[in-house]
């Protein structure tokens, strides 16, 4: 044990989420860090086996420049030009893009004692995310109006270390309310985001297919998309049949929200999103549907609006790929969140889903609260808050993701220290390459800077 936690411990950390300038423009709804470069040198090179590129995995070199990156080169290619400027040697450390995190709750202002920007972007860092996009709920007020995103830029403000973006709330309150809406936008929210069922805080109450389809309406002048927490409550009582609703039983907490939850949603959502087709009346808008847990008929009916031309996109988390219910052990509130972390057959089809590019990109969805909401000490599936504290080791959690040690560790070990006959390179590559492709181009991201993490790993054969 003491020789993992001496090798493991420093290898997860993700030791170093550093982070240099690539590019850089302008972006007035992004706050950027611009005092991140840790090395004191004008011009240098990062070498490493294992550099993440868009064309492959390699072992090289990159140049960096006054804080950009200039070149990247394979080893076979270099010829004595890294004799010019100072050498870092990475050694079999992963060199990749800093990762786009598109949804997590930081909850700041107003639940700072459940995360705020401080704790909240230093996990960013170190599970390699150098950009996240903030939600506008858990934080009270919730982020509704241009005057609360006010408050959570005044939060945020001084108080970040890596760049932070943020997402409006589409509510009933202001649906409805085009001028809202407008001033919402206008003031830097990147989009919208609304949920089909109860959100989990009273501030923050959900749509229906109206209030949505006047968002999409709006959104559509702005070129932004609509994130779609996407499940609609449908007779889940009736899945509890007597003596089989132990409440510290995951398996009672699945049967409350089955597929059917998600697949309702998505139907209903469809039935709106033809409006953002090429020539439709919301041509411009974009829904993008949050954390999809089903991989079945939910992923089915949002790979044929695709096919039909919907402009819609859908991602999903590292705990559906790397978690199945039947390994959560009863109490065990960690693993709960909304959707469910469903059954290992369905995760195995969420990785092909993603792999095969039906699901487009990966978020934390990091939602954590005050210990005592996880109710650990009654372990009450049915009441304990609902989120996954993840952005330190969502990385982890994928490249660690087939194991079979999962519920005899505590967290903490199970989250490093497994080793996987999934995981290779060209895995983590496609993932990185997914993460970074910068869906949201329209709503900005595109005039990021992009950012280097370097983290080790164990794992070797790749
Ligand atoms: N309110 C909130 O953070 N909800 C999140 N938690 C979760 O498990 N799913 C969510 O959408």
């Amino acid at each position: 044990m003491d020789y993992l936690q001496l090798r493991v411990l420093p290898l997860l950390a993700l030791l170093a989420s550093l982070i240099y300038f690539f590019y850089f423009q302008d972006s007035p709804t992004l706050f950027e860090r611009s005092d991140c470069s840790l090395f004191p040198y004008n011009h240098y090179w990062i070498i490493s086996k294992r550099i993440v590129t868009p064309h492959g995995v390699i072992s090289g070199a990159v140049e960096v420049k006054e804080e950009k990156i200039v070149s990247i080169i394979k080893e076979e290619d270099w010829h004595g030009n890294l004799k010019k400027g100072q050498i870092i040697d990475y050694g079999e450390a992963v060199v990749m893009p800093g990762l786009i995190d598109v949804h997590a709750h930081l909850n700041d202002p107003g639940r700072t004692e459940w995360e705020g920007f401080p704790s909240g972007t230093r996990a960013a860092a170190a599970g390699g995310i150098t950009t996240l996009i903030d939600m506008p709920l858990n934080n009270f007020p919730a982020t509704v109006s241009a005057e609360t995103l006010k408050l959570k830029i005044d939060a945020a403000e001084k108080n970040i270390y890596v760049d932070v973006g943020f997402w409006g709330g589409l509510v009933p309150e202001n649906a409805f309310d085009a001028n809202s809406l407008e001033a919402l936008l206008s003031a830097g929210a990147l989009g919208l985001k609304s949920f089909m069922c109860p959100s989990g805080i009273n501030d923050f109450p959900m749509t229906n297919s109206s209030h949505i389809k006047e968002g999409l309406s709006i959104l559509a002048k702005y070129r932004r998309p609509l994130l779609v927490h996407a499940e609609i409550p449908q007779d889940s009582e009736s899945h509890l049949e007597n003596g089989e609703n132990d409440p510290r039983s995951y398996s009672t907490y699945l049967k409350t929200r089955p597929p059917s939850w998600e697949e309702a949603a998505i139907r209903e959502l469809l039935t709106v999103s033809k409006d953002t087709r090429i020539g439709g009346p919301a041509e411009g808008a974009h829904l993008h549907v949050v954390h999809l847990s089903d991989a079945g008929s939910s992923l089915q009916l949002l790979k044929e609006a695709k096919s039909n031309g919907d402009s819609v996109t859908v991602e999903t988390c590292p705990h559906y790929l790397a978690f199945s219910a039947e390994e959560i052990k009863d109490g065990d509130t960690c693993f709960k969140c909304a959707p469910p972390i469903r059954d290992a057959a369905n995760k195995e089809r969420l990785w092909t889903a993603l792999l095969e590019g039906d699901i487009d990109m990966l978020s934390s969805d990091h939602s954590p609260s005050v210990p005592d909401l996880k109710l650990f000490d009654e372990g009450n599936f049915l009441k304990a808050w609902g989120g996954i504290s993840s952005l330190q080791v969502g990385l982890s959690f994928i490249t660690n993701s087939y194991n079979c040690f999962i519920s005899t560790m505590p967290i903490h070990v199970k989250l490093y220290w497994l080793t996987s006959s999934r995981c290779n390179l060209v895995v983590i590559q496609n993932i990185v390459l997914q993460c970074a492709r910068l869906e949201f181009q329209r709503v900005g991201l595109s005039s990021l800077k992009l950012e280097i993490v370097i983290w080790w790993t164990w794992i070797t054969g790749y």
